[in-house]
């Protein structure tokens, strides 16, 4: 990973809660001095944490804007609207903007920014947290190559950064953004099986857990398709088979099609910060 994530550039996260964290921890795991970084918090007590955590400077949304050269914005969509109007005056259109909210286009950003202001808008996801994220980056209107640079920079010092035109965030933010959620939701179901097997609870999620990374890895590493490395798994008249048909007489495959369309979908309501 880069040990120089926008070196000597000032990073203001507003919002820090579990992703504006997760970036901000990995962002100093990479070597971004917190010399370079401040925090915004609504709560004086989350402020001491964070201080108390990384040695980060704690500033207002509006010293912020005055201070940093990159602002994160890492709030919930439907808490954008009064951060951006406490946040917008103050915000000078050499300041890059980036957020990392679910659904919000470019465009309502800078609708509501001085005329000019570079707008990145990111999808990261947790793993940011052990330097596997996957963070999606697309550019507003006035965001030249070197502010998709700095935005990449950033989020590549904590995982893989890939560039898509904005139409397709809301699909990535189904499949990588949410996607973490999905996995844990499967192996806390698998675990529940294993406990229905007689396992021992601590037994059952290490077995899941260690077949998670391994399975992981070989999709990473092998260059096989899925269906040939699942079709290695699965045996004549074996276990795998048995359990497949399982999961195929219950839809499983059309109900992953159905969630991610939802995810989709609701990330496309939250396109005006709605509720
Ligand atoms: N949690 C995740 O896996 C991911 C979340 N996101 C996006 O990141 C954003 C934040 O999500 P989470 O971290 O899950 O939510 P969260 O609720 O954990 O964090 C939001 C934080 O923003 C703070 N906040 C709200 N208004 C503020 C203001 N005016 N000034 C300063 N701080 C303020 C809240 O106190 C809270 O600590 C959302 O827009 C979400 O769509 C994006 C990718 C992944
Ligand atoms: O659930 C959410 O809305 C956020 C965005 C992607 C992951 N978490």
């Amino acid at each position: 990973m880069s040990s120089s994530a926008s070196h000597g550039q000032k990073i203001a996260f507003l919002g820090t809660g579990k992703i504006g964290e997760a970036l901000l921890s990995g962002l100093l795991r990479a070597g971004k001095d917190p010399a370079d970084v401040m925090v915004t918090a609504r709560r004086p007590e989350r402020a001491a944490e964070l201080v108390a955590a990384y040695g980060v400077g704690v500033v207002t949304n509006a010293e912020a804007a005055k201070l940093a050269d990159t602002l994160i914005l890492a709030v919930k969509p439907q808490d954008m609207g009064t951060l951006l109007e406490e946040l917008a005056p103050h915000v000078g259109t050499d300041r890059l903007v980036i957020s990392a909210a679910a659904g919000i286009p470019t465009r309502w950003f800078e609708a509501r920014l001085a005329v000019g202001t570079p707008v990145v808008r990111v999808m990261p996801n947790t793993p940011v947290l052990v330097d596997e994220g996957m963070s999606v980056i697309s550019g507003g209107s006035h965001a030249t190559e070197a502010h998709l640079e700095r935005a990449e920079e950033i989020f590549r010092s904590v995982g893989k950064a890939l560039r898509l035109p904005e139409s397709q965030q809301d699909a990535a933010t189904a499949l990588s953004g949410s996607g973490p959620a999905y996995f844990y939701f499967l192996v806390e179901a698998m675990t529940d099986a294993g406990i229905l097997l007689g396992l021992p609870r601590h037994v059952a999620h290490d077995l899941i857990v260690q077949s998670a990374i391994g399975a992981s890895v070989m999709l990473r590493d092998s260059g096989e398709h899925p269906v040939k490395l699942r079709e290695a798994v699965t045996s004549p008249a074996g276990t795998t088979i048995a359990a497949i048909r399982e999961l195929e007489n219950h839809g499983v495959r059309a109900a992953l099609l159905g969630a991610l369309e939802a995810a989709r979908d609701r990330s496309r309501e939250l396109a005006s910060g709605g509720k």
